[in-house]
This record gives structure tokens, C-alpha cells and sequence, in this order.
């Protein structure tokens, strides 16, 4: 299954566009959707699971176009977490998500069995008892997940699916997405850089409702080859100066000094080396400098 956007732009009012002109193919397999806050991840989200149209372009599911007489099929395919999600407050996790299998015609014993390896899967075994009220931030977002996965659908869209999540579940998560992709299309928004590296081979960046690079992970990281260095500073004073000239993606404390990532067109007039670039610096690069 693929899905494409062609031309899609979507204003709320005259002149604020949240997209603008975006096009872009989603294949099979895990898609990355990056952006700082306010880029059109959410917008475009929406676009995707029918909740939004939008006010020109057009999106295709394989060849299916996305108008209200085609919408009851493309939903059927589609399994969505969004980035806000209240479930029933007096249901225990296992009766929510039963009531919500059952609502979407998942035969009994079937739910059941996905129930049971999707809490598994995401280490909710233990709170499948608890009333939704009860559960902590991090476990209501997974409840949310196993909602959008349940279904087993062709085409998942999640929208920041591991807020919340300690480090260890964070792993375990993205691992499930991965493992569902398989022979499926998964399209996995975020603002942190390291989930879609861990991973993603392909993605879409946005910034202000235009797409500033769409293609894979790897042409991205080549983009900002020979922009990404490494300076040594030994005085405070030496790194307040180079903040001012450059962009810094991080800063390290050692005992002889600090470690300054710079990322930069030309190389910083200043002692430094290049770097192997991570995706966090190619992100900053076209998010900056294309
Ligand atoms: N219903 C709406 N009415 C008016 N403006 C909106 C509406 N929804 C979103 N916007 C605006 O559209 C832009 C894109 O918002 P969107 O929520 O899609 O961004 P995002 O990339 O998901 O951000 P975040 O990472 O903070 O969730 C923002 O400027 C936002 O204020």
C-alpha cells in the first residue's frame, strides 16, 4: 500500500496556511514525519485519516481518492492514534479496548487474541485490570496505541506515539511499529529525532507547512555532510561567541574543556574537525540552511 499527497494545502484562515503545497509519496514500511512544534504534522495527520479535508490538492490511497463516497473504504484501512486521546475514564484498559474491537466488528475470540499480544507487546498485561482513570500518562498512550493497532490495519498513522514513555519503553514500542510495518504502511510522527532514526529508512520534513525535504534517511544525512564540525573550546567565554555566530546542536562538558557540535554552511573559523553526521544535525541543516 502507498498513499500520496499531491499539491495538498490546508489554510484555516486567509493567509495562515498549516500546509502548504505539499506533495509526497508514503510507501510501505515505517515513514517518518518530522517538524518543530507548529510544522503541519498533526494537519497532515488529520488530512490522512479523513478527519480533515483540505482546502485544495488531493491524497490517494494506492488508487483510491480520498472523497466522502470512497471514505467508508479507505477508513477501513486506516488505524489512527492521535496526539490527544480520552478514552472511557470508567472502563478497565481490557473493557475499553474490547468495547472498541467490538465496535469496529473484530469477531470475539479474535480480539481477545490480539488483546492479549498487543498487551503484551506493550507491558500493559499487568494494568489491563485498571480502571482508564487510573493509569498514568505513558500507559494511556499505549492503551491509545493498541486502539490504532487493533484493528490490524493496512495503513497506521500515529501522531507522537512514544510521549511519555521511560527510555525502555520507548525501545519497545518503536520495535512493535516496526515489526507491524511488515508488509504494511506505518506513518510515525514526532519531534524526536532519535525514534525515527532507530527506525525509519525514509521521511518527510516540515517546517512552517512547507516541505523542506522528503526522500530517505540516508540522502538527508549526505545532504549535510562536510556542514557538520566538531570545536574544542577551553573558556566559556570562547563557546558565548561561537553560539553567536553559529548553530550549535550540542555542547559537551570535559574535564580539559568543551566539545561544541556546530553545524555550518563553512567550516567555523575557530580549531575544529568534521563530524560524522547524525540525523539530528541533518534535520537542523535543511531546517536552517536550505
Ligand atoms: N483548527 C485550527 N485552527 C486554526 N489554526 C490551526 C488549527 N489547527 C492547527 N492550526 C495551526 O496550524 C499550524 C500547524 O499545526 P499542527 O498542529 O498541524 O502542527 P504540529 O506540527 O502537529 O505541531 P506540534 O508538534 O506542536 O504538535 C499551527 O500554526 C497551528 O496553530
Amino acid at each position: 500500500m502507498s498513499v500520496r499527497l499531491e499539491n495538498v494545502t490546508v489554510a484555516f484562515q486567509k493567509n495562515v496556511k498549516a500546509l502548504d503545497d505539499v506533495s509526497f509519496t508514503i510507501p510501505s514500511g515505517v515513514y517518518g514525519l518530522l517538524g518543530e512544534n507548529g510544522a503541519g504534522k498533526t494537519t497532515l495527520m488529520r488530512v490522512l485519516a479523513t478527519l480533515l479535508k483540505p482546502s485544495s490538492g488531493d491524497v490517494l490511497m494506492n488508487h483510491l481518492v480520498y472523497r466522502e463516497n470512497n471514505y467508508p473504504s479507505i477508513q477501513k484501512k486506516i488505524g489512527y492514534l492521535p496526539q490527544e486521546l480520552s478514552l472511557y475514564p470508567n472502563l478497565t484498559v481490557r473493557e475499553c479496548l474490547e468495547y472498541l474491537g467490538g465496535l469496529s466488528g473484530i469477531p470475539k475470540d479474535e480480539c481477545k487474541k490480539r488483546l492479549d499480544y498487543y498487551l503484551e507487546k506493550t507491558s500493559l498485561e499487568e494494568h489491563q485490570k485498571k480502571k482508564m482513570k487510573q493509569l498514568s500518562g505513558g500507559m494511556k498512550r499505549r492503551v491509545g496505541l493498541i486502539q490504532a493497532l487493533l484493528n490490524e490495519p493496512e495503513f497506521l498513522i500515529v501522531d507522537e506515539p512514544t510521549t511519555g514513555l521511560d527510555p525502555e519503553e520507548r525501545i519497545r514500542i518503536r520495535n512493535l511499529l516496526v515489526e507491524f510495518a511488515v508488509g504494511r504502511t506505518v506513518l510515525f510522527s514526532t519531534h524526536v529525532v532519535e525514534d525515527l532514526a532507530a527506525t525509519c529508512s525514509q521521511l518527510t520534513v516540515l517546517k512552517k507547512g512547507k516541505m523542506l525535504y522528503s526522500g530517505s534517511v540516508k540522502e538527508l544525512l549526505k545532504r549535510a555532510e562536510g556542514h557538520t564540525w566538531i570545536c574544542r573550546m577551553e573558556e566559556e567565554a570562547q563557546v558565548r561567541s561561537l553560539e553567536q555566530k553559529y548553530r550549535v546542536s550540542s555542547k559537551q562538558i570535559q574535564e580539559d574543556g568543551m566539545t561544541v557540535r556546530v553545524i555550518s554552511s563553512e567550516k567555523p573559523d575557530v580549531p575544529c574537525s568534521p563530524a560524522k553526521v547524525t540525523l539530528e544535525d541533518a534535520y537542523i541543516y535543511v531546517s536552517n540552511f536550505q
